[in-house]
């Protein structure tokens, strides 16, 4: 199975001065989490799946030479491939999406800052994209929704058994992900997931049960819970 990795983002949320950490401010993929950068636990969770046999990493030229130094000092068995990231994340899939082997029939897209996602996940989700045109690893909905105005006014409350957190990873076929990234682009639509286009071209996007601790680091509080995950895991592992 093909995995590609979405790791060129900026990290505007993250504070700034949490992006520095003493140094320069750099992506906050290169953050420290218990000893290593946060992408090198995306990594070794990849690494660890059965099923994910390549491995494309979507980053910044300006990042490359940390993203080989992780990957090298991991000592990973897969092939991994460096591939230029755009200025969204919808760019960045897209040009994944062609640096792609002409081969590859099904491929699963997983953010590089979603650095707790487990073998299991991807194994699950590389084994449902077989028999499905996408999906996606979603959890149910804790909180209840408020649509919202400009004026900060709530418009209605949505019946929660029908939403779902999406998450990733998230499974296509490849040629059916490729048509709705070309007419995304050609229509102009703005998307924070790839679902989204699959969903825009009417085509079905099967929910695969997520994990709870599978959080995207997005804010400080988030690196915070994750090294407490993450902590507790490797605990009970000893
Ligand atoms: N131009 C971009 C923007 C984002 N991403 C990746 O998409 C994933 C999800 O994005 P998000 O967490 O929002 O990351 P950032 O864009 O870095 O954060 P922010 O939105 O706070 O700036 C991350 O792994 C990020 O590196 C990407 O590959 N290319
Ligand atoms: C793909 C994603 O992780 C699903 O939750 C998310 O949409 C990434 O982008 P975001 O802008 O941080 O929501």
């Amino acid at each position: 199975m093909y995995l590609l990795i979405p790791a060129a983002g900026s990290g505007r949320r993250m504070d700034s001065e949490w992006l520095r950490q003493g140094t320069a401010q750099r992506n906050k993929l290169l953050l420290n989490l218990l000893g290593k950068p946060l992408l090198a636990w995306t990594l070794l969770a990849a690494e660890a799946s059965s099923h994910i046999s390549w491995i494309g990493i979507i980053g910044q030229p300006i990042d490359w030479d940390d993203f080989t130094t992780i990957v090298t000092q991991l000592s990973f068995t897969k092939p991994i491939h460096l591939i230029e990231g755009g200025s969204t994340r919808q760019e960045s899939v897209y040009n994944g999406l062609q640096a792609l082997p002409p081969d590859a029939k099904h491929v699963l897209i997983h953010d590089g800052a979603r650095c707790l996602a487990t073998p299991e996940l991807f194994d699950r989700c590389a084994q449902a994209v077989l028999t499905c045109a996408g999906l996606i690893a979603a959890i149910p909905v804790k909180d209840t929704i408020k649509v919202v105005d400009q004026e900060k006014l709530i418009k209605s409350t949505p019946d929660r058994s029908q939403l779902w957190a999406a998450q990733t990873p998230q499974g296509f076929s490849v040629p059916l992900l490729k048509k709705c990234h070309q007419e995304g682009r050609r229509q102009g639509w703005e998307v924070t997931d790839d679902a989204a286009l699959f969903e825009q071209c009417h085509l079905p996007v099967l929910i695969v049960e997520g994990e709870e601790t599978n959080l995207k680091v997005t804010t400080p509080v988030d690196l915070a819970i994750a090294e407490f995950i993450l902590t507790q895991r490797l605990n009970r592992a000893v």
